[in-house]
């Protein structure tokens, strides 16, 4: 395991007078320009930059908008302001992006596939929400191809509608929880399919490996978004991880915006292919985790 740090200073960003989203006849949120530096000098990319066109600027703008009006009648995310959900949500997911990119180039070249090539990455956010991260990285990333999987139909009709409303074509949304055998985990469509698997506040470490790492083809990667300490869940997760077929890649500290200060990104390498036996029954790696 290596420890980064990623400094992403996306907050003073959001300080600067930038682009104002116009469109909408209202203020809107200045918008991002995320600039992160690492201290891994094996990795070194300390210009890693995730900045949105002004296109891409306006289909986050009409992701917030969809995001508020529609958390009036459903629970979608308990904030309810659109600078919040700018910092909370928006720059949240894409702070991850960078130490993401750099671990997935660097993992390619050491026999993963894809010779470097950021392009075409295939990416499943698990316990999509409201789309956290993957409709954020979708708008980032348009040359990848994103499937958002969630497992509350509610959700998904919310998902749908946005990924129509912000025009996006490399967004697909399944509605299923991670572990239903036929359907996803132990499906051929979806079974070790994906480049990069992703998730955001779903579950303790150990057990959302056990969602996310039968997802993941050998050589590709799962992070998993965290908190400022993620220690105790790293150690507890270590041999539920082993089984699954992968190993700790890199624990990355991630200054995002977000009140709670530093976020953390742990990266996982899926060394191995994962035991037909695993994911288990729905509900059992949270009842049971490894
Ligand atoms: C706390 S929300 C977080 C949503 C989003 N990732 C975010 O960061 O805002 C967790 C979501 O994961 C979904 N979820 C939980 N377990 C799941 C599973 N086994 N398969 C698919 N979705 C799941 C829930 O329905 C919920 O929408």
């Amino acid at each position: 395991m290596s420890l980064c740090c990623c400094s992403a200073a996306a907050g003073r960003g959001f300080l600067l007078p930038s682009l104002l989203l116009s469109h909408l006849h209202r203020p809107r949120h200045p918008l991002l320009n995320l600039r992160s530096a690492t201290t891994v000098a094996s990795a070194a990319d300390p210009t890693a930059t995730v900045s949105l066109s002004t296109p891409q600027q306006r289909q986050v703008a009409v992701y917030v908008d969809a995001l508020l009006d529609w958390n009036q009648r459903m629970n979608l995310t308990a904030v309810t302001d659109e600078a919040e959900v700018m910092t909370r949500h928006v720059a949240d997911s894409l702070a991850v992006l960078p130490p993401l990119e750099r671990a997935y180039r660097a993992s390619s070249t050491t026999g993963g596939g894809g010779g470097g090539n950021i392009d075409g990455v295939s990416l499943i956010d698990v316990g999509s929400g409201a789309g956290l991260p993957g409709l954020i990285l979708a708008v980032a990333r348009p040359s990848w191809r994103f499937t958002l999987l969630e497992s509350m139909q509610k959700r998904c009709t919310f998902l749908e509608h946005a990924v129509e409303a912000m025009g996006l074509s490399n967004v697909n949304v399944v509605c299923d929880r991670a572990e239903v055998g036929q359907n996803v985990g132990q499906s051929p469509d979806y079974r070790e399919a994906y480049d990069i698997a992703a998730a955001r506040a779903v579950a303790e470490l150990k057990v959302l490996a056990e969602y996310c790492l039968p997802l993941v083809r050998v050589g590709g990667l799962f992070v998993a978004a965290k908190g400022h300490d993620p220690h105790e869940e790293i150690k507890n997760a270590k041999s539920a991880v082993q089984k699954l077929g992968a190993s700790m890649l890199e624990l990355c500290n991630v200054e995002s915006m977000g009140p709670h200060g530093q976020r953390t990104a742990v990266i996982y390498f899926k060394e191995r292919a994962t035991p037909r036996k695993y994911p288990r029954l729905p509900g059992t790696p949270s009842k049971m985790p490894l």
